[in-house]
């Protein structure tokens, strides 16, 4: 049976989106779960044969080391799922001036920033995950609170609960599911992500291959850069668009970009569709 890594304990957002994924397959699966979003990818071609990590939120952009890990590792992406997220804070205190301490994940944090900048007095500690706060919560002996995911919990069991303490109503994320071993695009691939290694950098640069697509109607749907943290001012571009790396126009892109610039494909696969 095929080993799929993801974030842990059971229950997270990563998790969930584990559950979609492997509902819509053949094959079966058996979840590993690990405590860090890094070592969750770094089990992918090791302990597990696929993964599944939060890659972006709608409103908070990309997770920073996410993008790092794909620029140092070798890995493919094979699909996408878009989860709505929902979080609610729970406390063990009647009221809200009342918590001293507060879990939240990292990457939830920044998802409930006018929430969390009406709890005055709270000590704010930042976790792994969103069950890790839940956890953490429920073994501390003082007036505490955690952020978690609204399906986490049972409502009369504290005695303070905020529900849908997102900044955004509409919150959701978007998670990847990745391989080692890289696989044939399904024919239904319509989604290609590449990153644009710098190592060419020269005036026109970016522009250069941004042409390659725009001058085949090819529609880039984000492009995002990291720092290559060797100098300043020098950057990898993570490149997503529509089509398929094995449709011959976008072929022709790639092999026009490929020759003046050190790009890594990350893969082709179908489009999650984003939810209103
Ligand atoms: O901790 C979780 O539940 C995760 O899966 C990471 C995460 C955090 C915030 C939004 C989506 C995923």
């Amino acid at each position: 049976m095929k080993k799929i890594a993801t974030l842990g304990p059971p229950g997270t957002f990563s998790d969930m989106a584990t559950g979609i994924y492997t509902a819509a397959q053949s094959d079966t699966f058996q979840v590993e779960y690990f405590p860090t979003i890094v070592g969750t990818l770094s089990e992918v071609g090791k302990s597990c044969d696929i993964g599944i990590i939060p890659i972006e939120n709608f409103s908070e952009g990309f997770i920073a080391l996410v993008l790092d890990e794909l620029i140092s590792a070798d890995l493919n992406v094979i699909d996408e799922i878009i989860l709505p997220i929902k979080f609610s804070m729970i406390s063990n205190a009647h009221s809200l001036s009342d918590i001293q301490q507060l879990y939240v994940q990292f990457v939830a944090r920044g998802q409930c920033c006018e929430f969390l900048e009406s709890l005055h007095n709270a000590k704010i500690i930042t976790t792994d995950s969103n069950i890790e706060s839940l956890n953490r919560f429920k073994d501390s002996d003082i007036p505490s609170a955690a952020i978690v995911p609204s399906t986490s919990y049972r409502k009369s069991d504290f005695p303070l609960v905020c529900e849908e303490v997102n900044d955004y109503k509409n919150n959701q994320t978007r998670f990847l599911v990745i391989s080692k071993v890289s696989q044939p695009a399904t024919v239904d691939a319509d989604k290609t992500s590449l990153i644009v290694l710098d190592d060419n950098d020269h005036p026109g640069y970016l522009g250069e291959v941004l042409l390659s697509f725009s001058k085949r109607n090819i529609n880039l749907t984000s492009i995002i850069s990291r720092p290559t943290r060797k100098t300043f001012g020098k950057y990898h571009f993570f490149i997503d668009f529509d089509g398929n790396a094995e449709d011959p126009v976008v072929a022709d892109a790639l092999k026009e970009i490929g020759k003046t610039n050190n790009v890594k494909l990350l893969g082709s696969y179908k489009k999650a569709k984003s939810l209103n």
